[in-house]
């Protein structure tokens, strides 16, 4: 997979994605990552990227043709079709589904704003897709587009060994919260191991681990339990837990 980062900062993201499992994607080739900074295809004698609001009012709007010029030499290095992406908090809002929608096309390019964010014109003509990682403003879209580079990388084939790939595999494949995890030392001042998974039961182990991520989910992101959606033993087991959790 392709990502062509646009910013005026296109190390952040490199360096960002340098690291653990999408550093380790990279070296075997499963994702590339190029930059295109705005500010090499400015021209005059300032070079400009940015200029005040039409309309008044604070900060400055980033130029369209600095931006235009740098997607279009993004889209020329490649002949595969890209889709360009804008991380703005206007941006609907990014879930594991759509990291692995993304995850599937050979290209993307990441546009990444500064500033009070770019010439509408420039987003309504070259943009596919609006993107938020979350409800709060950053400074720049480059933390943004790191945090969809490194959930799009873990999906590429070959990025996650076996184990990794099970962790993935536990969150992801049914959108429930992750259960707790416990490693040595055993004995500890902060408290005790849960003794199930001492026990070497397998099956009781499993279903600790499961009443966990169903207990949580619902604790803390019911917006995430389809309890309608519950097969039986998953209701049985969330049942239990509440018992537990209200008594
Ligand atoms: N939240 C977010 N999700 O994705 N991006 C986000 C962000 O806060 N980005 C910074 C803004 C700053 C002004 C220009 C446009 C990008």
């Amino acid at each position: 997979m392709r990502i062509d980062i646009v910013s005026l900062f296109p190390e952040f993201v490199a360096q960002c994605a340098a690291f653990g499992v999408v550093g380790r994607a990279q070296e075997r080739a499963l994702l590339s990552l190029h930059g295109w900074n705005p500010r090499d295809y400015a021209t005059g004698n300032y070079r400009r990227v940015d200029d005040r609001p039409f309309g008044g009012g604070p900060g400055m709007v980033m130029l369209i043709d600095p931006l235009r010029d740098a997607l279009n030499a993004a889209r020329a290095a490649d002949p595969a079709d890209a889709r360009v992406v804008y991380l703005t908090p206007q941006g609907t809002r990014l879930t594991q589904a759509k990291v692995r929608e993304l995850a599937a096309h050979p290209r993307l390019v990441l546009l990444c704003g500064r500033y009070e964010g770019v010439d509408e014109r420039l987003i309504e003509a070259e943009v596919d897709e609006e993107l938020s990682i979350g409800d709060y403003v950053l400074s720049g879209g480059e933390l943004a587009a790191a945090v969809l580079v490194d959930a799009v990388a873990r999906l590429q084939e070959g990025a996650l060994n076996d184990a990794e790939s099970a962790a993935q595999d536990s969150f992801e494949s049914d959108g429930l919260l992750d259960c707790p995890h416990y490693t040595r030392p055993l004995e500890h001042p902060l408290g005790q191991v849960p003794e199930v998974l001492l026990s070497g039961n397998h099956a009781q182990i499993a279903r600790w681990r499961r009443m966990e991520s169903l207990g949580r989910t619902w604790l803390r992101r019911p917006d995430l339990l389809d309890e309608a959606a519950l097969g039986k033993a998953d209701r049985a087991l969330l049942e239990a837990f509440r018992s537990r959790y209200l008594r």
